[in-house]
């Protein structure tokens, strides 16, 4: 007999539980459930999405609801929380009726345990975040606004204390709000082979129903709502678009490479600016990426090919290095670069709507950890530019330790005059928190 496919609810569970237990990467564990359940139907896989995002999103409110309606809520196991995390999401945030909710996390239950042990006190707390629900987030969002960003807006709590230190309550709530909205994919079209216009009406023309939005005072971007998954459609593979926040998309532009120079990707990553230095550059001249890690490099086989990279006047390798190594990198340190990208490992505290498992896996003691990094590789990274050259240092965190406290302290210091500062709020931008800064080495 066929087995039954998996529900959506079951494979949010099951991929909310191993994000927790591994501390990974929610797209990419995400991702990996979806290979092993290929016949999942595309409404499923949206729906899977939909859940385990949105409960990333909101896992602080969703357990203090839980909290307040359970009879005993340590008693329940960690599955039991994940399974009623998913059905108060649908409840509370979907406004899914209580009559699709709480049968499929009561059946999921059941399968956990037949004896009805499970389902039992589900079933009570699922019926009272029905009745009372609107009153328990009434009453979440009406507390002091430490407690308000953390039981409301799910802000881990010494992060909450943080901004309400630095940026007032005001904007603290707004950032916690607009982070705990699904956003928008945004798009980086390859300006030196396509148009905009021509992205958006094929975007339109695959999927009638996505929104394809261009943005007037960034003509290389697209942002999307709902055209399914992207990065499968055939301009994608021809690289004739790529996935990038809207920040990190003014990273190469501030550095602003032209063609003819010798250009070094520091820290490149899987080269999502790799590929946009080399538009840029119009696939003319040297460009360097290096990187740590020669997993991430390894995708720039494909990167090659999707960006038409093996072209005559073109000169693009990818080195793996420590870049904060104080002795020479081969294949890094072969000449000073006329410009320098240094796109620093960060917290990632400016990505909590499309990285929400940050939220819970990021700790206070990382920014001081992080910061030592980035401190060291803008001091190795400054020897590698040219007299004259420039750098952009960027991060997709909004932390000041990270970005504009680090930037003054290196200028302070002498080693750099700061030429131009960016940055890109989720509450004013509607986007992930990016900062960038343009400096030249003094
Ligand atoms: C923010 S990510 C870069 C993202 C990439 N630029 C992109 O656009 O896709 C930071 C990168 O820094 C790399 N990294 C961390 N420490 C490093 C070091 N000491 N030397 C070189 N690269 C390092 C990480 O492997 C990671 O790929």
């Amino acid at each position: 007999m066929p087995r039954n496919p998996i529900t959506a609810r079951a494979l949010a569970v099951h991929t909310l539980r191993q994000i927790e237990q591994r501390r990974g990467f929610s797209n990419r564990i995400l991702a990996e459930q979806f290979e092993r359940h290929p016949d999942l139907e595309r409404r499923e896989r949206g729906l899977t999405t939909t859940l385990v995002y949105g409960v990333l999103r909101h896992r602080g409110r969703l357990d203090a609801l839980i909290d307040a309606a359970a009879a005993r809520p340590k008693a329940l196991s960690a599955r039991a929380r994940e399974i009623a995390r998913v059905a108060v999401f649908e409840l509370r945030e979907l406004q899914h009726p209580p009559h699709a909710a709480i049968p499929q996390a009561l059946g999921l239950a059941t399968a956990l345990d037949p004896s009805g042990g499970l389902a039992r006190p589900l079933h009570a707390i699922l019926a009272a975040i029905d009745r009372e629900g609107a009153a328990l987030d009434a009453r979440l969002a009406a507390g002091k606004p430490l407690d308000v960003l953390a039981n409301r807006w799910s802000i881990p709590r010494w992060l909450a204390g943080r901004w309400l230190a630095t940026l007032g309550p005001d904007v603290a709530l707004a950032r916690a709000r607009a982070l705990a909205e699904p956003p928008a994919v945004e798009l980086r079209v390859d300006l030196s082979r396509t148009t905009a216009d021509a992205v958006a009406a094929a975007l339109r023309e695959a999927d009638p129903k996505a929104v394809v939005e261009q943005l007037p005072d960034q003509p290389q971007a697209l942002r999307v709502r709902g055209g399914g998954e992207l990065v499968r459609h055939p301009l994608h593979e021809r690289g004739l678009f790529s996935v990038q926040a809207l920040g990190a998309q003014r990273a190469a532009l501030a550095l602003a490479p032209c063609p003819e120079e010798h250009v070094l990707d520091a820290c490149a990553g899987m080269g999502t600016k790799s590929l946009q230095l080399a538009e840029l550059m119009r696939r003319r001249g040297r460009l360097v990426a290096a990187d740590a890690s020669e997993h991430r490099l390894g995708e720039h086989a494909a990167l090659r090919r999707r960006g038409e990279l093996d072209v005559d006047g073109f000169s693009f390798t990818t080195v793996v290095a420590d870049l904060t190594a104080p002795e020479p990198q081969p294949g890094v340190d072969d000449g000073p670069y006329d410009a320098v990208l240094l796109d620093a490992p960060c917290t990632g505290l400016g990505n909590l709507a499309r990285h929400p498992e940050l939220r819970a896996t990021v700790q206070f003691d990382d920014i001081a950890a992080c910061a030592d990094l980035q401190r060291r590789l803008l001091d190795r990274c400054r020897a590698r530019v040219r007299p004259g050259g420039r750098l952009v240092y960027a991060v997709c965190s909004l932390e000041p330790e990270e970005g504009p406290r680090l930037v003054r302290a290196a200028c302070d210091a002498g080693a750099f005059a700061l030429e131009h500062e960016e940055t890109w709020t989720p509450e004013a931008h509607h986007t992930d928190g990016f900062y960038l800064a343009r400096l030249r080495p003094t």
